[in-house]
């Protein structure tokens, strides 16, 4: 993890974590596989030795999600981002279709089990960086962010998720977007119309079955917007599931965390003003393993 609290990449995770194939898994969370067979095969996510916070950020390509996590972990204390983007698998393991387009937007096309194995390994150490065991537990409950465009389909996850978001934007705006982004390979002309799209709305189409809560977000308003309503919900979510909001630290003159923060409410939209300090308190303090 960058000391600065950036973006959690796979390089940089190893760098603190070693993978495995497989991390020793000492299962808290259940989630289930769907093997070819059909047969149903169960996943564990370790236990984490403290309470942890898992969010997950789907969406449509260019929906604002890489944009959204790195906002939100400016925010959140003791906050690690998985993005889904680094486990695509090599070109040369993509299958094409008849019109020779390379099949990306699948999960066949992802590494999802290195993936797993990356979300297992946090799990193991929730929030783990070279810094002082001391400094580590006043940060509060360790967040994990996983952001992707394939997360809710993949049912493994299923029983990961504390809040689940999905950024949506008109076709109009996300083929605009699209377009000055360059992926590698880049999109071949007609791959939008082609593949993406067509895939995207497939994979929407199949989140029909999802039981369990997702806040839909608009991703055409503002970064700012996003970012305030989601920490909004996520400090409140933290709250329910503790039954306490806890500890904040200010900083300065011991003023309750929302009028310290300038997140100030107008017509039921919180904006931030101010710079990532309006956000430094601890979201909650660590429990015991009791108390999980
Ligand atoms: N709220 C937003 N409003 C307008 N443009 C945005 C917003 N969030 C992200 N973008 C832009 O959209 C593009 C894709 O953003 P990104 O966060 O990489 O999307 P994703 O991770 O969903 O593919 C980038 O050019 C980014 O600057
Ligand atoms: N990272 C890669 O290796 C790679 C290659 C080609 C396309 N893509 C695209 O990445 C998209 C998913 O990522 P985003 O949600 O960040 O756009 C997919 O629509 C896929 O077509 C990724």
């Amino acid at each position: 993890m960058k000391a600065g609290g950036g973006l959690l990449r796979l390089g940089e995770l190893q760098a603190v974590v070693p993978l495995r194939p497989t991390c020793v898994l000492f299962g808290a969370r259940l989630g289930r596989t769907q093997t070819r067979s059909g047969n149903i095969k169960k996943t564990w996510f370790p236990k984490p030795i403290m309470k942890t916070f898992v969010i997950g950020i789907g969406g449509v390509t260019n929906g604002g999600k890489t944009t959204l996590a790195k906002n939100l972990q400016k925010h959140l204390p003791n906050c690690s981002i998985i993005s889904q983007d680094d486990f695509f698998k090599p070109e040369s393991e993509i299958d094409k279709d008849e019109n020779g387009f390379l099949q990306y937007d699948v999960l066949e096309a992802l590494n999802m089990e290195k993936m797993m194995s990356a979300v297992s390994c946090w799990m193991e150490k929730p929030g783990h960086s070279a810094g002082p065991a001391a400094l580590e537990s006043a940060k509060g409950v360790p967040i994990l962010i996983i952001e992707g465009f394939l997360l809710f389909n993949y049912k493994p996850l299923d029983s990961i998720w504390n809040r689940s978001y999905f950024l949506t934007i008109p076709y109009e705006e996300c083929k605009r977007r699209r377009s000055t982004r360059v992926y590698e390979p880049p999109d071949p002309p007609g791959y939008f119309d082609g593949h993406v799209w067509p895939m995207y709305l497939k994979h929407r189409q199949a989140m029909d079955t999802i039981t369990w809560e997702i806040v839909y977000l608009d991703g055409t308003r503002s970064e700012e917007d996003l970012v305030s309503q989601v920490y909004e919900d996520v400090k409140q979510e933290l709250e329910k599931q503790n039954g306490k909001y806890c500890s904040f630290k200010p900083d300065g003159g011991g003023k309750s965390n929302l009028e310290n923060s300038s997140l100030h409410s107008k017509n039921g939209v919180h904006k931030c003003q101010h710079g990532e300090t309006a956000f430094t308190h601890s979201l909650l303090e660590n429990k015991s393993e009791s108390e999980i």
